[in-house]
């Protein structure tokens, strides 16, 4: 399969690295120090101690639109931040509906898919998420990584009420990533897999960067552990407003997944670390949103906004 990477990050390098060894042809995206140093020294991938390197093609975004036409790709996968997603939309749209293709977003947040589809139609997303990983850009052109790094995707939207038939892209990606030694499931309802992962994003992603604990200290702290609960129960009611019901046993189900998960640094956190921008409008914006829309109140998604917002 021919497949481009937008945005070379702690996901995008991880999946394309592993793609391009099992013998696919991958393209990557990347900008600035880390961009030269991928054409320079190629890609470095440290996961769980063991280090891989391979030379990668990457480019610029205007490199890309100015050499490559987007059905050249069987598939695009966007892994860039979700804040991301408009300012991609708007640089490339017209490139990616010129000669349009499959695109995939693996990104966090449940907004991504519809964005893709405003502008392609919703027969060319598929909806995605990657799952038990932790990855993150140690330095230009090395990345560090842990965890099985799972991948679910599916059909966009396929739900109840638009119930289209599954392309076979989604069984293609689905073989290609098996081949690659990558777990994957696929899903018929991947809005409600969104859901479920916004849960987990939602309750340790904000009191991560808050409190400066990973994921496990977080979860299993006497006192911080009812804060994700609570933040988790509000992504529940949240839901509703989509349409998507989650249970009170889909909450403890991702609760005890990332307790007892490997202590992982949150993208929130690096990115606060790094005096990045976070993805707080995807994660706890689109909470608050949702809750305003059914006239509910999410406390403890306000308090961890107004804490958050008042820093940056
Ligand atoms: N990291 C993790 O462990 C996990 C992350 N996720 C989700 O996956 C998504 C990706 O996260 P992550 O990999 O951590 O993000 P990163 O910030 O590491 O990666 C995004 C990459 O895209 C690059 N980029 C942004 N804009 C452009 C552009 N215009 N041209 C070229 N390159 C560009 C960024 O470069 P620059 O640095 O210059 O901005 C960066 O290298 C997020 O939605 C995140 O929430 C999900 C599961 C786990
Ligand atoms: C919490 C975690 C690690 C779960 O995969 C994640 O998605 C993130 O850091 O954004």
């Amino acid at each position: 399969m021919k497949i481009l990477i937008i945005g070379t990050g702690g996901i995008g390098a991880y999946y394309g690295y592993f793609l391009q060894q099992s013998g696919n042809d991958v393209v990557f995206t990347a900008r600035g120090e880390h961009l030269a140093a991928l054409e320079e020294n190629g890609l470095t991938l440290i996961h769980e101690g063991t280090t891989y390197c391979t030379p990668v093609k990457a480019h610029t975004h205007g490199y890309l639109a100015q050499h490559f036409e987007a059905n050249e790709f069987d598939l695009i996968i966007l892994t860039l931040k979700a804040h991301s997603t408009d300012a991609f939309v708007k640089e490339m749209g017209s490139w990616l509906t010129s000669h349009p293709t499959f695109v995939l977003s693996l990104q966090n947040g449940v907004d991504n898919e519809n964005i893709l589809a405003d502008l392609l139609g919703s027969q060319y997303v598929l909806g995605g998420l990657a799952v038990r990983i932790g990855s993150h850009v140690l330095s230009p052109g090395v990345i560090q990584s842990t965890g099985k790094a799972e991948i679910i995707i599916g059909a966009w939207p396929n739900d109840a009420e638009h119930s289209s038939p599954v392309p076979s892209i989604v069984s293609q990606f689905s073989d290609v990533l098996a081949q690659a030694s990558i777990p994957n499931q696929v899903s018929t309802d991947i809005r409600r897999e969104l859901w479920r992962k916004l849960m987990i994003n939602n309750g340790v992603n904000p009191l991560s960067a808050i409190t400066g604990l990973d994921t496990f200290a977080l979860t299993n702290h006497e006192r911080l552990g009812s804060l994700v609960y609570g933040m988790m129960q509000e992504t529940v009611n949240a839901a509703k407003a989509d349409g998507v019901e989650l249970t009170q046993q889909d909450l403890s189900e991702m609760f005890e997944l990332i307790k007892t998960f490997k202590p992982i640094k949150t993208s929130m956190l690096m990115d606060k670390e790094h005096g990045r921008k976070m993805e707080l409008d995807s994660i706890i914006g689109v909470v608050l949103q949702r809750s305003e829309t059914l006239g509910i109140q999410a406390p403890y998604n306000t308090m961890a906004f107004a804490l958050l917002t008042s820093e940056t």
